[in-house]
């Protein structure tokens, strides 16, 4: 499924084994604030009982887990950058060993992500899918100038259905598109395939930071809203919200 790359390991990415959260272990939440207890159910914001993130004046600090996955090399791990750090990792392509944590970032007033990135190379396929289960969203990514990454998107969905909750939150991400002279999977590629398993999609580079805060954003909404048991507001809807938000490659630099 992935390209073939040489790997190095990139050691100082992850954090430190007392920082790094389980798959299944509790969230981290900032100090003062209310968060579900450690039994709470791996999926929490789907589940019944957990607490509302809006309305009331309650304030809880929630954690959504989010997972980039993709081929080895689509920008999963630049994109991540880019998003935590308005920074582009120009140069030598790292390729991503087994799985990295890369941190919370708040989002909105009562709920952060928990970050997560994954290697794209075939042979750690088996510890990431050990990851799957627990997450709340999955952002997944090809490379719009590697055709053999947007082919290889169907067989993600076959083990995103195999490996993740029924109902996680899922986005396609084509990256890449400052690259418009070796662009090779025309966006209409894209909003079909995403049509046909009605999934939310837009375009996005890692390296002029093009629709990356929108991605991010976007699935916290859609997270948040899904945690809330009365909704009090009107009721988020991620493709819409994709559609109507999203920039062409063509017209505009962040
Ligand atoms: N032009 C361009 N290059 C990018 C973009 N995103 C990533 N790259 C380059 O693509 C290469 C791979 O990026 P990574 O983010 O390391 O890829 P990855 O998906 O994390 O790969 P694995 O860790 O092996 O799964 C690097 O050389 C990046 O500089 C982008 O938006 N535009
Ligand atoms: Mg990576």
């Amino acid at each position: 499924m992935s390209r073939k790359k040489t790997s190095k390991s990139k050691g100082a990415s992850t954090p430190a084994a007392s920082t790094l959260p389980s798959a299944n272990g509790p969230r981290p939440a900032r100090s003062g604030t209310a968060r579900p207890g450690p039994d709470a159910p791996p999926n929490g914001p789907l589940q019944p009982g957990r607490p509302s993130l809006g309305g009331g004046g309650d304030f809880y600090d929630v954690a959504f887990k989010v997972m980039l996955v993709g081929d080895s090399g689509v920008g999963k791990t630049c994109l991540l950058v880019r998003f935590k750090d308005g920074a582009f990792l120009a140069g030598t392509f790292i390729s991503t060993v087994g799985i990295d944590f890369r941190g919370l970032d708040s989002l909105t007033s009562a709920c952060s992500l928990q970050m997560w990135d994954t290697a794209g190379q075939e042979r750690f396929r088996s510890v990431t899918h050990a990851y799957y289960r627990d997450a709340h969203a999955l952002l997944l990514l090809y490379d719009v100038t590697n055709k053999a990454s947007f082919d290889n998107i169907q067989a993600w969905l076959a083990e995103i259905h195999e490996y993740a909750q029924h109902d996680v939150a899922l986005m396609l991400l084509g990256n890449k598109v400052d690259s418009a002279h070796e662009r090779v999977v025309k966006r209409e590629d894209g909003e079909k395939l995403a049509k046909e398993y009605g999934l939310p999609f837009m375009e996005t580079s890692a390296k002029t930071g093009l629709n990356v805060d929108l991605a991010f954003t976007a699935i916290a909404k859609e997270l948040k809203q899904r945690s809330m048991k009365t909704p009090s507001e009107p009721r988020f809807r991620l493709h819409d919200y994709v559609k109507r938000e999203g920039r062409g490659a063509s017209c505009c630099r962040p």
